[in-house]
């Protein structure tokens, strides 16, 4: 069963609710914004998958989708075969999130914030495992330090330290070097490549194509919603003939000779 299954996936959202006098005057609705259309895709256990695209094509949603916080107007989607919706539980046992904003809460510590984290999926003593991470995102001298003290790089590795808490199989990465040093940027990727390795899942989403280009195995480019290509990253540069995958990206965001370019 593959580590993430999207099938036929389509969001819309809401058109904003109408005004009191749209209400009266009996206009028609606006239809909403589709952010998903037709969404269809697999990855495979073990893989590094690469999800691209330009602002708005809808990574963020599709990732919302898969963690449960926004629920798919048709298709359906699993985390390790536990659909997102039916076995909700498990499908988010099985995934970790980094996700694109940086949200924390300003009173708790960095091992506090962990230890919260552990607890909402039932994990009580896991000091042993958050020491680890700890130690490997270069956090160890932090873990007394308030959140709110922390720069906004550090407060980026706590937050891939609480998707990581309870060891899930799948880590699903939102822009996770956004406004981030160099530095933490290879630090980030030696640790995350070394979980790839070790057998985790990873599902990254980037606007630096090559970081993308060196780190994923295969890639989905999404455009307005749909997925316009989806291979390995060696076959995309091959197809269409670009430099690097830079160049791939704009050749097929911007030409419709290379949209629908999929194994
Ligand atoms: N909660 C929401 N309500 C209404 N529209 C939304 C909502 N969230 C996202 N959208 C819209 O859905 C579309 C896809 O947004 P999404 O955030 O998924 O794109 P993205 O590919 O992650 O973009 P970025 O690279 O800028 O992070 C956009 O047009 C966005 O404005």
């Amino acid at each position: 069963m593959p580590a993430l299954t999207l099938e036929n996936i389509s969001k819309i959202y809401p058109a904003r609710p109408r005004s009191m006098m749209q209400w009266l005057s009996s206009s028609p609705q606006a239809s909403g914004l589709r952010a998903l259309d037709n969404v269809s895709l697999t990855v495979e256990h073990g893989e590094f998958f690469g999800l691209l695209g330009p602002n708005g094509a809808g990574k963020t949603t599709l990732i919302s989708i898969l963690a449960g916080l926004a629920r798919a107007s048709s298709g359906t989607a699993k985390v390790c075969g536990h659909d997102v919706v039916t076995d909700f539980k498990q499908s988010r046992r099985s995934l970790g999130v980094v996700p694109q904003e940086i949200v924390y809460d300003p009173f708790f510590t960095v091992r506090e914030s962990l230890r919260l984290q552990s607890g909402y999926f039932g994990l009580r003593h896991n000091d042993d495992w958050i020491d680890e991470v700890l130690g490997n995102l270069g956090l160890s001298d932090k873990a007394d330090v308030n959140m709110r003290a922390l720069s906004g790089g550090m407060k980026r590795r706590v937050l891939v330290a609480q998707a990581l808490v309870h060891r899930p199989p799948v880590i699903i990465l939102d822009e996770p070097t956004a406004g981030v040093d160099v530095d933490l940027r290879r630090t980030l990727w030696e640790f995350i490549a070394r979980l790839n390795k070790e057998g985790h899942t990873i599902l990254l989403t980037t606007h630096y194509l090559e970081e993308a280009e060196a780190l994923c195995g295969r890639i989905a480019m999404l455009k307005g919603g749909r997925v316009v290509a989806l291979d390995t990253t060696a076959a995309l540069l091959a197809r269409v003939g670009g430099t690097d995958l830079e160049d791939a990206f704009v050749r097929i965001m911007n030409d419709d000779e290379f949209l629908g370019v999929t194994a």
